[in-house]
């Protein structure tokens, strides 16, 4: 699904925040992204969403070459990939159902068919008897699987997430792991950035770990202890 291969990444003016990344994740696999502040996580997320785009390497995902896709075919490229960040970026003015149901709406589905698909992805987080509040009046764990919602309502083959769990308690980032685990079991790729290393032990998935942008340490999920 995802395939970087000798990528290197290097902002204006800044120094290398990825160095020649090589590493592949399957269909259907769950790895998580880990190292230091400013190891490079975000960055390499930016890349796979096209963000950002590398200084040199290769992206291939879902089998086609990033470094082909222009300006205009970016939203498309979106539309295929969830993403789901730290601060859940929801509209603070619009129920939970017109916030989950945007990337719908933005993929031109029709109305009837929207919210049957809003009401499955609340279902799923949990969130079904929300839908007419707003954001402000839910706990910052039900604002982040909203979030969440959001991110696999147009069923994405790949789902992204950074830091997801950074402003949650620890039982909260548990449940939204787990939620991520979820999608997984149901087909999803899901490749998430976290620094939080005795939960990412917990989940028992791949763990990729960087260092001041370098690959360091591919750990299978077989070996996670
Ligand atoms: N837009 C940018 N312009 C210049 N430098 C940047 C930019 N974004 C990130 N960097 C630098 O690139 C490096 C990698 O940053 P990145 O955000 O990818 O790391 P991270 O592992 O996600 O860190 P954190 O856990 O703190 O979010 C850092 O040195 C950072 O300062």
């Amino acid at each position: 699904m995802i395939r970087f291969d000798q990528v290197s990444k290097r902002y204006e003016g800044g120094h290398e925040a990825l160095s020649q990344l090589s590493f592949e994740v399957a269909d259907g696999e769950m790895a998580f992204v880990t190292g230091h502040s400013g190891a490079g996580k975000s960055t390499l997320l930016k890349l796979i969403a096209l963000i950002e785009r590398p200084s040199h390497g290769q992206i291939v995902l879902d089998g086609q070459s990033l470094s082909k896709v222009r300006r205009g075919g970016i939203p498309r490229l979106r539309r295929g990939i969830g993403m789901v960040f730290q601060d859940h970026r929801l509209l603070m003015d619009r129920t939970v159902f017109a916030n989950v149901e945007l990337p719908l709406v933005i993929g031109a589905v029709a109305p009837a068919e929207r919210a049957r698909r809003v009401r499955a992805a609340l279902e799923k987080v949990g969130l079904l008897d929300y839908e007419r509040q707003l954001p402000a009046s839910l706990s910052a764990g039900e604002q982040q699987r909203v979030g969440i919602a959001r991110a696999i309502v147009a069923r994405p083959k790949l789902l992204i997430a950074d830091e997801p769990t950074g402003n949650l308690d620890p039982q909260l980032a548990v449940e939204i792991m787990g939620l991520f685990a979820e999608f997984q079991q149901l087909g999803t790729t899901v490749l998430v950035a976290s620094h939080d290393l005795p939960l990412i032990k917990r989940m028992k998935k791949r763990v990729v770990v960087l260092d001041h942008g370098r690959l360091v340490a591919d750990v299978a999920a077989s070996e996670v202890q």
